[in-house]
């Protein structure tokens, strides 16, 4: 990689960390790197008022270290909402490697990972994200306690992913009771974008309930896998923004609610795994009130992964998980009705929500 050094009298225009409008007050940024591995690792500790800051770690193919920290910085932060919404006793954090997973994911490159999570003295606790399986997490493990996600075989609550879908499927299943009057979802028109380990077992929930599921992804051999096996439709367009639907489901990546697609959307709720689906929270989210869209909030929905993974700290069980995310229905319905009476977006109707838990802890202290 080239990388220009930039002149000393030119740094003030930059304010590359602290002055990027990702950066929400981080606590904490932590810069890895090991020339023999090849790691190059950014780790954000966004907000630890309720507990040790977790999250996953994800690794992709990144066109710039800017695109690298934007995520890192978006990431962690969501992560801080994630689990205040949700009730548990933890702070928000993530961590991004730079590099293609396929290829440039090494047992030696994971383990030097888990020495610099090791180095934060438990204050960051990892997991897997986009990139990263259960194995991964195995190998950390060797070099840190401060690691969750891990097999069942090794002690851990396995596979997140699962239950991610089963959390999705609950807020999905509560915005069709708020926008139809009825949570069943047979013979809803839902488009599932993305359909990796959460993707494909959301797929599984909606094919079960008798839904109209339609498919997409980049990779063509997934689509054949997941269709033959749930029977459900690839998505032959190249323009699934527009298609009619009655459930957009975001599982791939993030912003994909944006400038260029939100007037296009044509589905009347949006209801996903991925991170941070609104390019801009208050811009888009309002765009959608206006629109008439309801959006169940990413953070909101996406929780039964950090459910799982917090099991693994707190020693509850299977049962318990599930309980935990079925709860997500109610919670999803509450701050659907509340954005309505309160006349603001979904998104800031759970933010004011987790924001007030984490406000509540620090005034304890
Ligand atoms: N795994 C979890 O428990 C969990 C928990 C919370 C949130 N999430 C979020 O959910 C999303 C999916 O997670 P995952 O674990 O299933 O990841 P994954 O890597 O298993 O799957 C992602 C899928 O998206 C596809 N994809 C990538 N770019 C695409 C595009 N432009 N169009 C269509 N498909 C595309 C990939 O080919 C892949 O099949 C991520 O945003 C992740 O951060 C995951």
């Amino acid at each position: 990689m080239v990388t220009e050094v930039i002149k000393t009298n030119e740094l003030h225009k930059i304010d590359p960390v602290f002055g990027q409008m990702s950066f929400d007050n981080h606590e904490q940024i932590v810069f890895c790197n090991d020339k023999d591995t090849g790691l190059k690792a950014i780790i954000g500790i966004h907000n630890t008022v309720l507990g040790p800051a977790l999250g996953g770690t994800r690794m992709w193919n990144y066109t710039s270290e800017w695109e690298a920290l934007n995520d890192v910085l978006r990431l962690s932060r969501g992560m801080t909402y994630k689990s205040a919404i949700t009730g548990l006793n933890l702070g928000g954090g993530k961590a991004v490697l730079i590099g293609d997973a396929k290829t440039q994911k090494t047992p030696e490159l994971m383990l030097k990972f888990g020495e610099f999570v090791h180095s934060l003295g438990g204050k960051y606790i990892t997991a897997e994200d986009v990139g990263m399986a259960t194995s991964d997490m195995d190998l950390v493990r060797t070099v840190t306690p401060y690691v969750t996600g891990i097999s069942e075989s090794k002690g851990g609550a396995g596979n997140p992913s699962p239950v991610t879908a089963y959390g999705v499927f609950m807020g999905m299943k509560a915005a069709a009771k708020y926008k139809f009057g009825s949570d069943i979802l047979e013979d809803k028109v839902i488009y599932v974008q993305g359909i990796g380990n959460v993707g494909e077992a959301l797929v599984e929930n909606l094919s079960n309930e008798g839904a109209k599921v339609y498919i997409a992804d980049i990779n063509q051999d997934r689509l054949e896998e997941v269709r033959d096996k749930y029977s459900v439709n690839i998505y032959g367009g190249d323009n699934i923004y527009a298609e009619e639907m009655d459930i957009y489901a975001p599982c791939a990546l993030g912003a994909t609610v944006n400038d260029f697609t939100i007037n296009q959307l044509s589905t009347k709720i949006i209801a996903g795994a991925a991170n941070n689906q609104l390019a801009e929270e208050q811009k888009h989210g309002k765009m959608l009130r206006e629109r008439g869209i309801v959006y169940a909030p990413d953070f909101l929905i996406n929780a039964g992964g950090i459910i799982n993974v917090y099991a693994e700290l707190e020693n509850y069980d299977r049962k318990e998980i599930m309980r935990k995310t079925e709860n997500i229905y109610n919670t999803t319905l509450e701050i659907l009705k509340k954005a309505d009476a309160d006349n603001i977006t979904t998104h800031q109707a759970a933010f004011n929500v987790a924001q007030a838990r984490i406000d509540a802890r620090k005034n304890e202290k």
